[in-house]
């Protein structure tokens, strides 16, 4: 990193140790003098080695100055701060900052800078503001060479009966101390039925006055809210979700997700964990990650859109059966998996798809998504030129539709890798976060036992991809049908809310005659069932956008700042 001009030099104490502080429109570092007069290492951040620390000014959460008569540090007990004009401690100011702790989790540390000169004091606490809000004005790109914007006004939407009911907790404890101390304001709505948070935003929410929503729940609450948004932009743009034809408006607005859900495989998957503080951390830094979105139609009508996972046969089956066990929470998945593999049912249908083409790789090459990817930037520039150009692309010109008819254990597409707790590498380990593709998994019927070695894989480092009955193919567009084409009273059954065990027992009665298997599943979009089964699935690059910077290398979390002398 280039050499940045000081801005502020002072000898400061840190915990009665004499500090060298220095600042620069990109670091603040921190330098034990006795210390570094020993050695001449490099400054570090995180790991104090040879007593000199650093963080990035866009990783400072907020700057204070602290009051005299609060708890020291050291002791935790209460102390008379002393009024001699010589004692080097008598002003402070608090920086609070992220701090990588284990994979891919952040925390909000903090240091505390003494002084004895008020005015000095001032002027520190001063000039940082300064400098985190000139991180926004100037639209000053910042240590990862990405723009971040931080927001002021957040609307967060909390399911309290996501995962285990424990999303609104996880808010009050966790998160809205740390927005409040990075004096974010909140309007905060505890939904009170399915659905809620949806309507609210797509009818009646005031979003002018927010810079992001953030939703406290899982998939199945950011699939609300991701709705409620996309569905408004598209109104208030006067686009037509029912035609699959239509190029969908991006939405303004970023979404944050503090996870609290069963499964919370988007978070997962855009910020490398599940934690609700590192989530926070994102959100406050002001990230931004780019995200594709499938829509789901039935012929001309829309049905709904799918960020993560479109799976018929095995994931629709888990899920189907793990709705009636929500009562259990996030264990129910493993019992339906238990359950729905012991079954080993499998579909017939037929899957068209429209191949991606370019350099938008393969789902089998080892090159995954992480923060900066260069195959999104490129596609977020390709669809900068296209819409310049108002073309379609050739491969969508041309009608070069691939069609596999077949008997399948599951058809999975995963639009972003799904890596979830259950999975850390995912469904599709090299699938992107904002290409504007899906991964096409169809898993052809076999035995029990290779069935379960490919589940397995999912779980250790082996390739699940490398089986015989096993096919994946990234694409922009796919097509399902499946071979006993659905009658409308099945149709009618899941439309008017009969799903699960009801709709399922309904096709059991039907086909208990015959002794066959039910010849249909059901697609699982993101945790939700649909209420067809014949879809047609287009994706749309990049539509919207997420309080995250997706996953960081190995090495930036191991030693983030290697480089980083003052
Ligand atoms: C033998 C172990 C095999 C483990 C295989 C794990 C694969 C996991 C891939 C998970 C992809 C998840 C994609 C995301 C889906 C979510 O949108 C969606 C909704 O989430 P929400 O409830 O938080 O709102 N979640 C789901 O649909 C749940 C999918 C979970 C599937 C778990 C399957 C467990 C399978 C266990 C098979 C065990 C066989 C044992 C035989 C003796
Ligand atoms: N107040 C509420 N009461 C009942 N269901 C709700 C409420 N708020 C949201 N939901 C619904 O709960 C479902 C599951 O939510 P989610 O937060 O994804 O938890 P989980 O990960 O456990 O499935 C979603 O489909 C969502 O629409
Ligand atoms: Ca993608």
């Amino acid at each position: 990193m280039e050499k940045q001009s000081r801005l502020l030099c002072s000898e400061l104490c840190v915990q009665r140790r004499l500090y060298e502080v220095t600042l620069n429109c990109a670091i603040l570092a921190w330098k034990d003098i006795q210390i570094a007069k020993k050695h001449t290492g490099r400054a570090i951040y995180g790991a104090v080695k040879a007593g000199s620390s650093c963080v990035p000014v866009c990783e400072i959460i907020a700057v204070q100055e602290k009051d005299d008569d609060t708890p020291c540090k050291n002791t935790g007990k209460w102390q008379k701060v002393p009024q001699s004009p010589a004692d080097p401690c008598q002003h402070a100011f608090t920086v609070f900052y992220v701090e990588r702790t284990r994979q891919h989790c952040w925390w909000c540390s903090n240091v505390t800078f003494h002084c004895s000169d008020h005015s000095l004091c001032l002027l520190w606490v001063q000039t940082i503001r300064e400098q985190l809000a000139l991180l926004n004005s100037e639209r000053r790109v910042n240590y990862y060479h990405t723009f971040a914007n931080r927001p002021k006004s957040l609307l967060v939407y909390i399911n309290p009966y996501g995962g285990k009911q424990r999303g609104k907790q996880i808010y009050d404890h966790k998160v809205a101390p740390i927005f409040s101390r990075a004096s974010i304001s909140t309007d905060v709505i505890v939904t009170e039925r399915a659905n809620h948070a949806r309507d609210h935003l797509k009818t009646e929410a005031d979003l002018k006055k927010y810079d992001g929503v953030v939703c406290v729940g899982g998939d199945g609450m950011f699939s609300e809210i991701m709705h409620g948004l996309v569905s408004r932009t598209q109104q208030e743009a006067g686009v037509d979700e029912n035609s699959m034809e239509e190029t969908l408006m991006p939405c303004g607005l970023r979404i944050g997700i503090i996870p609290a859900g069963s499964t919370d495989c988007i978070c997962y998957a855009t910020v490398g964990s599940n934690d609700p503080v590192t989530s926070a951390l994102h959100i406050i830094v002001g990230d931004s990650q780019a995200m594709d979105i499938c829509s789901v139609h039935n012929e001309d009508r829309f049905l709904r859109y799918s960020v993560s996972l479109l799976g018929y046969g095995f994931y629709g089956d888990v899920l189907t059966d793990s709705e009636r066990k929500r009562w259990m929470g996030p264990a129910r998945y493993d019992i339906s998996g238990v359950k729905t593999f012991l079954s080993h049912r499998y579909y017939e249908g037929t899957v068209s798809f429209l191949p991606a083409e370019g350099n938008l790789g393969s789902p089998r090459d080892k090159m995954q998504c992480r923060t900066g990817c260069s195959v999104c930037r490129q596609s977020s520039s390709d669809k900068l030129v296209s819409k310049n150009e108002d073309s379609v692309s050739d491969a969508e010109c041309q009608d070069t539709w691939t069609v596999i008819r077949g008997k399948f254990l599951a058809i999975n597409a995963a639009s972003m890798s799904c890596a979830c707790p259950r999975s850390p590498k995912g469904l599709s380990p090299s699938a992107h976060l904002a290409d504007g593709t899906t991964d096409l998994i169809l898993v052809r019927k076999c035995s029990r036992l290779d069935f379960l070695r490919h589940l397995l894989r999912h779980t250790n480092k082996d390739d699940q991809f490398d089986h015989s009955f096993v096919e994946v193919y990234r694409v922009k567009q796919f097509r399902f049908s499946p071979r006993y084409q659905e009658c409308d009273s099945e149709v009618d059954l899941r439309e008017s809310g009969v799903t699960g065990k009801r709709f399922l027992s309904q096709i059991c009665r039907e086909h208990r005659a015959c002794g066959c298997m039910p010849s249909q599943s059901n697609w699982n979009c993101d945790g939700e069932i649909l209420p067809h089964t014949a879809i047609q699935v287009r994706v749309h690059c990049q539509l919207i956008k997420l309080f995250a910077r997706g996953i960081e290398e190995q090495q930036v979390f191991e030693d983030p700042y290697a480089h980083c002398a003052i």
